[in-house]
């Protein structure tokens, strides 16, 4: 007589910022993990990052790449947690040895959202009266919103989502522009007031998508992401990153972009903007699904030769004079 005795599958450890978006995002993917497979076990650990700390200095400054990612990635190399989920835009292009972007989950819309204080109810974006104060702490969206509208003020606001609307209502700004995807995601996509087309407003790379950073060697959990990944999001995704990666790589510039699939083929439009707004490159490449990652190297390429460098290195300078 035999028997094999096998030991039980071991337990996924899911590290999780501690933002009330964070914990939402990271507690959706625990539930659909465990749907589909309820033999397993998933837990969540939270883990406080750099970017939740420091809430006193423009983004900008800060500078450094991974704010919201570092702690979560310490604890996967120690083995403490299995994976981590992130905003996929919060998370760098270049990732640590031994880590890496493990899937895509399906994105929500990944545009803008304009919200309006009270008081501007009846108001869009372009009928914002001259001078009102519109917060936003993304170089990205101050240069694109200063380009089409140099009438309105822009202040730095900082915080997660429930304080940057906090502010808002108390009346120290009289607009704040927020990623649609954070809103839904919280419930509270009523707060919208106005969705930002692309020709004013190009979204970050990776907006309103999860990306899940995992070990590169562990092939169990690799497998078992695959059940929540969502292919069309991951090509998109794909060709942004390349793009970012080969334009600078980091998180807080203004690079703005956004794709349309359309059968196999995508479409990816970028655009790098000086801070003030005056100076604007934007330019389009369209390519098949599985060249993604080569679309965004052209197109940062194409946009190179128009003087996006330049821009983004006047910036890098700025920023570290200041
Ligand atoms: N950097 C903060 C951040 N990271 C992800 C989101 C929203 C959700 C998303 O874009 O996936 C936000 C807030 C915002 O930009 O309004």
């Amino acid at each position: 007589m035999s028997s094999t005795v096998s030991s039980p599958p071991r337990t996924i450890r899911i590290g999780s910022r501690k933002s009330q978006l964070a914990l939402v995002q990271t507690y959706w993917v625990q539930e659909q993990l465990q749907k589909a497979f309820p033999d397993r076990t998933f837990e969540v650990y939270t883990m406080s990052t750099q970017g939740d700390k420091i809430l006193d200095v423009a983004l900008a400054k800060i500078g450094d790449k991974g704010l919201f990612t570092k702690e979560l990635e310490v604890g996967m190399l120690q083995q403490e947690i299995d994976f981590a989920v992130h905003s996929l835009k919060d998370l760098p292009t270049n990732l640590p040895n031994g880590l890496m972007l493990g899937v895509v989950t399906e994105r929500e819309n990944p545009a803008d959202a304009l919200v309006v204080h009270e008081k501007h109810s009846g108001k869009q974006i372009d009928t914002l009266p001259p001078g009102a104060i519109v917060g936003t702490s993304s170089l990205r969206r101050l240069a694109q919103l200063r380009h089409h509208f140099p009438h309105l003020t822009f202040k730095d606001i900082r915080g997660n989502l429930i304080t940057r609307l906090e502010k808002l209502d108390s009346g120290e700004f009289d607009a704040i522009i927020l990623a649609v995807a954070g809103l839904q995601r919280l419930g509270m996509g009523d707060r919208i007031h106005q969705v930002l087309p692309p020709e004013i407003s190009l979204h970050a790379v990776g907006q309103g998508a999860l990306g899940i950073e995992c070990r590169t060697d562990d092939t169990e959990v690799l497998s078992l992401l695959k059940a929540i990944e969502h292919v069309p999001t991951r090509d998109r995704a794909l060709a942004e990153r390349a793009f970012l990666r080969a334009l600078e790589g980091g998180c807080q510039v203004p690079i703005g972009v956004n794709t349309v699939l359309d059968g196999d083929n995508l479409t990816l439009t970028g655009i790098v903007a000086s801070v003030d707004g005056q100076q604007i490159v934007k330019d389009t490449v369209t390519g098949k699904t599985d060249d993604a990652e080569n679309i965004g190297i052209e197109l940062a390429e194409k946009m190179r030769s128009q003087g996006a460098q330049e821009i983004l290195a006047a910036i890098f300078e700025a920023v570290q004079r200041s």
